[in-house]
C-alpha cells in the first residue's frame, strides 16, 4: 500500500506497526555497535586462517557475520534464517555487498537443516549470535546441540592416526559465563509487586496476592515467562545492589556433552553475602559471550553496552529486607531451555527464613524478633496451599497503574466533584418542579448516578466511583480472577454488591461496550484510557469518545475532558543509534544500512524520558489539545514555534501528555509513579540549531498518530 500512495495515512500508520513488529528495535543498535561487530570479525578472521574454511552463519539476521567470513577468506559459507522478512532483507544485502554467489542464504530454522540436503557437506565453523538478555531465550543450546550432531565436523580431538590435525569442527561463540546479582530496585519492584495498602481511597488488604506474569518457580505455564528484562543503567531511581555479582553458570559450546548435560544438571544452590542492606526486589541476570580465547562481549549493566540484562523479579506480598550478615540463598536451574534463578530462603544468624512461603503470607516483615520470626515463618508453612492458588495475575502496566496512588488519588477526587455537582443539580430540579416556600429539605436524589468505566485491563476506578456513594458502577474488567479482586475489595470496602456491574455486553468491539445503561437512563460519567503504556495516544479514542458523548445525561463528563500534549526539542545519540543504522562505517565498512533503515520507524516507544541520555535543546511546549467533551476533527494539523535554548543537532522530539480529568485536576504521563512511557518522534534528518534561533513545527495528529516535522 505504501509503495503505491506513499502518503495514505492508515496504511503509514499501519506500516509503522507492522514494521516495529516485523524487524526487532535491536537489530539497529546492534549494528551500530562498532565494538560488537569488529569482535566477532576479529573472532571470525582467526578461526579462518585457523584453517575453518567451510563456515554456517545461524541466524544470520542482515547477513553481516556470514559477510565477515566471505571475507575473512572462508571457502564456502552458508546462512540460515528463520524470520522471512529478515531471510529477504540478507538476501539483498548480500548482494548490495557483491557476495550472492558466494554466500547461500537459507529461509530456515538451523534445526531443520541438513546434509547434504541444504548444505553439501559438513562444515567447519559455526558462528552465530542467537541470544538474548537470558542468553538461551533464542534457543541457542538446542540449535547447538543439532548442529553439533547434524551440520558440524567433529571436535577438536588432538591428531588423528596418520599425525596431522584432522579437520575439526568449532563454534564461535566458544562459550559463556553468566553472572547474577540481588538488587533493591523500587521501579521494578512497583512493575511486578502491589506497593500500595490504599489506594483511590480504597484499602487492599482484600486483593489478595496479585503476581505479575513473570515467575520462575510456578510450573510451565505459557502465560508466565521465567524473566522480563530491563537495561538497569537506564533505569528511574537506579537500583542498589545487595550482594557481590556472583557466577551462576559457565557453558562451553564447544562441548556437546555438557550442552546436552543442561538441561538435566541438578539445581545448583548458591549462598550468596549480603552486601548491604535493601529490600530484596529481584535478581539481574547478564553475561559475557566468549567469542574465542582473547574476545568477549558483555552485556553487564555496569558496562555501557546498549544491551538490557535478565531480571528475575522477587515475588512477595510484604517484600523482604537483607540485612548485611545474612546469606540470600539462591537456586540456579535450566528448566526447559531456560535459565531460572529464584530467592529461595536467607540464613540469618543462624535460622534458616524460608522466602517461597513468604508468597501467601501476610508476614509482617521486619519483626525484630527472630524467634517470633521462625515460628510466624514454620506457621505459615502450614498455610495449605490453596491460599496460594487464588492469587490473579496482572501485567507489568497494569501493576505499576495500581501502584500510581497520584492517578487514583486524582480520579476519586474528580469523581467526588462531579457526583456533588450532580446531587446539587437533582436537589435544585427536584426543589424547583415541586416548590414549596419553606426550608430547604434535602430531597434525595432518587436514583442513583451511573458511571461507566470502559478503561483497558485491570481498573479500579468502577470501585472507587462506586465508593463515592449513590453511584451505580459500571466495570468493563473482563478476567473472571480480575472481577474476584475487585469484589473482594468492594465487600471490604463496604461498596455493595449492586452498585458494582460488570459491564461486559457485546464487546466484540470497543465502540460495542458503548451503550446506554438502560432505555431510560445514561450516563453520568464514561471512564475512557487514553493514552497507550507505550506513550502513544489509543487507537479510535476521538472516535469513542464523540459516541460516548451521546450517551451522558445532562451535565454528564467523559473522563478524562481533554489531553493536552507536550513535546521538547533534544539532542539524543541514543534514540539515534536505537532507530536507524548510522551508515557504513559501524557494520565494518559492508553496505546494511539503506536495506535495515527501510524498517525505521518515525515514532520511538516505550522510552523512559526522564532517564535517556540527551541534551535539552528547549523548554517543553504545547504541541495540541485533544478536547473530549466538544467535537473536533480527529485531525490535527498546526504549526508550533519554539525557541532552541542551546545550540546542537535535534534529533528527536519527546513528547508526553496532561490529561486532564476535570479543568483543574490534571495527571501527567511523565513522571516517578507515571505507569506510562514516553513515545518521541524521531526526525529523519537531524536538524543543526543555534540558541535563540526560532524552530517552526509541523504537528499532525491523524488517526492517533503523531508526526512532527521540524524547520528553522
Ligand atoms: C551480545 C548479544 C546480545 C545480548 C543480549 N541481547 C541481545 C543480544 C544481541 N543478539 C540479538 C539477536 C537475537 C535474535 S537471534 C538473531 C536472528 O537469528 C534468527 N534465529 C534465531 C534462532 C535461529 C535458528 N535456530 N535458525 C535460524 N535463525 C534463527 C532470529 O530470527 C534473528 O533474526
Amino acid at each position: 500500500a505504501l509503495k503505491m500512495r506513499p502518503d495514505y495515512p492508515e496504511a503509514r500508520e499501519n506500516f509503522y506497526r507492522v514494521a516495529n513488529w516485523l524487524v526487532e528495535r535491536w537489530h539497529f543498535f546492534m549494528l551500530n555497535d562498532h565494538g560488537r561487530n569488529q569482535k566477532y570479525q576479529q573472532a571470525i578472521q582467526k578461526a579462518v586462517q585457523k584453517g575453518c574454511n567451510t563456515v554456517l552463519d545461524i541466524g544470520t539476521g542482515t547477513g553481516i557475520l556470514g559477510m565477515c567470513a566471505k571475507k575473512a577468506g572462508a571457502a564456502e559459507v552458508y546462512a540460515c534464517e528463520l524470520s522471512k522478512t529478515m531471510y529477504e532483507l540478507a538476501c539483498e544485502v548480500v548482494s548490495a555487498n557483491g557476495m550472492d554467489g558466494s554466500i547461500k542464504i537459507l529461509h530456515m530454522k538451523s534445526l531443520e537443516m541438513e546434509v547434504p540436503k541444504d548444505i553439501p557437506h559438513r562444515v567447519s565453523l559455526v558462528v552465530t549470535e542467537t541470544v538474548d538478555a537470558g542468553l538461551f531465550g533464542e534457543g541457542i543450546i538446542e540449535s547447538l546441540i543439532h548442529a553439533w550432531h547434524h551440520l558440524l565436523l567433529p571436535p577438536k580431538r588432538g591428531e588423528n592416526e596418520f599425525g596431522e590435525q584432522s579437520a575439526t569442527g568449532r563454534v564461535i561463540p566458544a562459550g559463556a559465563t553468566v553472572f547474577g546479582m540481588a538488587v533493591e530496585c523500587s521501579e521494578i519492584r512497583r512493575h511486578h509487586r502491589l506497593c500500595v495498602t490504599k489506594v483511590g481511597g480504597l484499602s487492599m488488604a482484600a486483593a489478595g496476592e496479585l503476581h505479575s506474569p513473570v515467575s520462575c518457580s510456578s510450573e510451565p505455564d505459557d502465560s508466565m515467562e521465567p524473566y522480563t528484562t530491563e537495561r538497569l543503567s537506564r533505569l528511574p531511581g537506579g537500583y542498589k545492589p545487595l550482594t557481590e555479582p556472583f557466577t551462576a553458570l559457565n557453558i562451553d559450546f564447544n562441548n556437546v556433552q555438557e550442552l546436552e548435560g543442561l538441561s538435566s544438571r541438578e539445581v545448583q544452590e548458591i549462598r550468596l553475602p549480603v552486601i548491604q542492606q535493601g529490600e530484596l526486589d529481584a535478581l539481574a541476570v547478564w553475561f559475557q559471550l566468549h567469542l574465542d580465547e582473547e574476545n568477549s562481549l558483555s552485556t553487564g549493566p555496569q558496562e555501557d553496552t546498549c544491551w538490557e540484562q535478565a531480571i528475575y523479579p522477587f515475588h512477595s506480598a510484604k517484600g523482604f529486607v537483607l540485612k548485611p550478615r545474612d546469606e540470600l540463598i539462591v537456586e540456579v536451574s535450566c528448566r526447559d531451555a531456560y535459565l531460572r534463578l529464584c530467592s529461595v530462603a536467607v540464613l540469618r544468624d543462624g535460622h534458616k527464613i524460608s522466602l517461597d512461603k513468604l508468597m501467601d503470607s501476610q508476614y509482617p516483615v521486619s519483626n525484630p524478633n527472630p524467634e517470633a520470626e521462625l515460628c510466624s515463618a514454620l506457621a505459615c508453612l502450614q498455610t495449605d496451599q490453596s491460599q496460594a492458588r487464588d492469587f490473579c495475575m496482572l501485567e507489568c502496566s497494569e501493576m505499576a497503574l495500581l501502584n500510581n496512588q497520584d492517578y487514583h488519588q486524582s480520579f476519586c477526587t474528580a469523581l467526588a466533584k462531579l457526583i456533588s455537582q450532580l446531587k446539587v443539580k437533582c436537589q435544585n430540579q427536584e426543589r424547583g418542579s415541586a416548590f414549596q416556600p419553606g426550608p430547604a429539605v434535602a430531597t434525595r436524589c432518587a436514583s442513583p448516578f451511573y458511571v461507566l468505566d470502559v478503561s483497558e485491563g485491570f481498573s479500579l476506578l468502577s470501585l472507587i466511583a462506586a465508593s463515592q456513594g449513590h453511584v451505580k458502577a459500571f466495570s468493563s474488567v473482563e478476567k473472571k480472577r480480575q472481577q474476584e479482586v475487585l469484589k473482594r475489595l468492594a465487600r471490604s470496602n463496604n461498596v455493595s454488591e449492586q452498585h458494582l456491574e460488570f459491564w461486559l455486553n457485546n464487546t466484540e468491539d470497543e465502540q460495542g461496550m458503548l451503550q446506554r445503561p438502560s432505555r431510560e437512563k445514561l450516563w453520568s460519567a464514561i471512564i475512557l484510557d487514553c493514552v497507550e503504556t507505550c506513550g502513544l495516544i489509543r487507537q479510535k479514542l476521538m472516535e469513542k469518545a464523540s459516541l460516548a458523548r451521546c450517551l451522558l445525561e445532562e451535565g454528564g463528563r467523559i473522563f478524562p475532558g481533554k489531553i493536552v500534549v507536550y513535546g521538547m526539542l533534544v539532542e539524543s545519540e541514543t534514540l539515534l543509534l536505537e532507530s536507524a543504522v548510522q551508515g557504513q562505517e559501524p557494520t565494518l565498512g559492508f553496505n546494511i544500512a539503506p536495506f535495515i533503515n527501510q524498517f525505521t520507524v518515525p515514532v520511538h516507544v516505550f522510552l523512559d524520558f526522564s532517564t535517556l541520555e540527551c541534551r535539552h535543546l528547549s523548554e517543553s511546549v504545547e504541541l495540541f489539545v485533544l478536547n473530549l467533551m466538544d467535537a473536533n476533527a480527529n485531525y490535527i494539523n498546526r504549526e508550533v514555534k519554539v525557541q532552541a535554548t542551546s545550540t546542537g543537532r535535534i534529533t528527536a522530539i519527546p513528547f508526553w501528555y496532561h490529561i486532564y480529568l476535570d479543568e483543574e485536576i490534571n495527571v501527567s504521563t511523565l513522571g516517578q509513579a507515571a505507569h506510562w512511557k514516553q513515545a518521541a518522534v524521531v526526525l529523519q534528518q537531524p536538524l543543526e540549531v543555534r540558541a535563540g534561533e526560532w524552530v517552526r513545527l509541523a504537528v499532525k495528529l491523524h488517526k492517533s498518530t503523531i508526526s512532527i516535522l521540524a524547520h528553522i
